[in-house]
């Protein structure tokens, strides 16, 4: 499927889950053992993703070393991982579990190893089951954006989805 993210001139309505974390708390861990926020994730990206108000959401990411891409700076795919993060979460804030269709990302300045990244995220619409999502990335000034990027995530029955792979899921319950 060829996709390009195209935001829905009419929404469907869309409200904050009655159990969406308060603005300023984090959403719990989907899973200790995912990449992006897992607690025991081998080499993981360990990203807490805050509420904030209405639909938006917040996270930070430290910088590290293993990062790496071009010398001293983060590489794209590790950026594009804490993006997927930092999306796929925020839907929870309208109650919406989804997985990842489409993601694209423009990288627009280097992002130098030891600094913090710091995400702005918000659902802009939700049309049947695919819910739009954007995020910006800056480095402390909010005003100098150093990525930004938009997904279209799919609402999906976590059980029917995931089910079949139960057994690699019992991986991360030692
Ligand atoms: C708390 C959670 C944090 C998670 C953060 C990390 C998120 C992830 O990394 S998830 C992992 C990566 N993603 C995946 O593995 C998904 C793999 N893909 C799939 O399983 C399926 O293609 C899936 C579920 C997305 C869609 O399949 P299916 O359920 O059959 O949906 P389908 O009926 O074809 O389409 C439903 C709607 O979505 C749209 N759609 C489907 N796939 C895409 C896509 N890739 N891009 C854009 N739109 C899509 C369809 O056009 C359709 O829209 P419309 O209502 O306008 O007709």
């Amino acid at each position: 499927m060829s996709t390009s993210f195209s935001i829905p001139d009419v929404s469907d309505p869309m409200s904050r889950h009655p159990k969406a974390p308060a603005p300023g708390e984090p959403f719990r861990l989907h899973h200790n053992l995912c990449h992006g926020c897992g607690d025991d994730a081998p080499g993981g990206l360990h990203v807490t993703v805050y509420a904030g108000e209405g639909f938006a959401t917040t996270a930070e990411m430290t910088v590290e070393k293993w990062m790496m891409g071009g010398p001293g700076v983060i590489h794209g795919g590790v950026l594009t991982a804490a993006f997927d993060e930092v999306l796929g979460t925020t839907p929870l804030i309208i109650g919406t579990p989804v997985v990842t269709g489409h993601l694209q990302v423009d990288f627009r300045k280097p992002i130098p190893i030891g600094t913090t990244l710091h995400f702005n995220a918000e659902v802009v619409a939700k049309e049947r089951r695919k819910v739009f999502v954007r995020a910006t990335a800056h480095l402390g000034d909010p005003t100098e954006i150093v990525a930004s990027a938009s997904a279209i995530f799919i609402e999906i029955d976590l059980k029917e989805h995931f089910g079949k792979y139960a057994d690699s899921a019992s991986l991360s319950r030692p």
